[in-house]
């Protein structure tokens, strides 16, 4: 199996000075190539500020944190936004832009990909929300769409460049349990078609079951890892 997240000895502290506070504690993680993992533990436990750190969204002081074979521990800013382009991201809210439609979101999601024509933007996008479901509201604005249906946008907005990691916080945490169903459902159908790893922050236990692997933190450290059983974690 391909490693696509390798973490080692990890160490993480916000501020500086009298003020500077170690949030996560020797995290040592390694994730396959095509795998959903579920991040879950208490609030404060650290599962955003791994998630970002990731991400590139920060830079990483102490240990080894590779993705797609970049060490991000120590990275400047230049690589950070490198390594931010090779990934999907997914939030609790959705994040899309108000004044644009549904298609002119998901085509966001390749804006930075400067090696895609514009006719090719619009084909991966209209077809990418046709697959989750929403070939009928290319035109719809944000506010036109439901909670559910917001999310999909995301999604494909998330998937639309075919990145080899997503990366999701409480991607379900707005929406009604069917809607948050169907959403996670789409995520893993979408992310096995395309064999993209999914790493994930939720407290949603109804939704434990689409995971490869749970992963538990807590007060920033991992105290707890396995493979999903029914039941577990409740
Ligand atoms: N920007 C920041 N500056 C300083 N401390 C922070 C910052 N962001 C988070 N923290 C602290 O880091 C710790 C971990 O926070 P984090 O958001 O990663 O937890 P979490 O497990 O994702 O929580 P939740 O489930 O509530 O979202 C907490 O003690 C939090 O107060």
């Amino acid at each position: 199996m391909t490693k696509v997240i390798c973490i080692h000895n990890l160490d993480y502290y916000f501020g500086d000075g009298k003020l500077r506070k170690q949030v996560l504690f020797n995290i040592n993680l390694e994730i396959d190539a095509g795998e959903i993992i579920i991040l879950t533990g208490p609030s404060g436990s650290g599962k955003t500020t791994l998630l970002t750190l990731v991400g590139g969204l920060r830079s990483a002081q102490s240990g080894s944190l590779q993705v797609l074979k970049r060490e991000l521990c120590g990275a400047n800013a230049e690589q950070l936004v490198q390594a931010r382009r090779c990934n999907g991201y997914i939030f609790q809210a959705h994040n899309l832009h108000g004044s644009l439609t549904a298609l002119q979101n998901v085509k966001m999601g390749l804006e930075l990909h400067k090696y895609i024509s514009q006719q090719q933007m619009q084909t991966r996008s209209v077809k990418m929300l046709e697959q989750v479901g929403l070939g009928n509201h290319f035109d719809y604005y944000p506010a036109q769409l439901s909670g559910g249906q917001k999310q999909r946008v995301a999604i494909a907005r998330a998937l639309v460049s075919h990145p080899q990691i997503v990366l999701a916080d409480e991607p379900t945490a707005s929406l009604d349990s069917q809607s948050g169903r169907d959403v996670v459902n789409l995520m893993q159908k979408l992310a096995k078609e395309q064999s993209c790893t999914i790493l994930m922050v939720t407290h949603d236990h109804r939704i434990l079951d689409i995971a490869d692997r749970i992963v538990r933190m807590q007060d920033g450290k991992l105290v707890q890892e396995g493979t999903v059983t029914k039941n577990y974690l409740i």
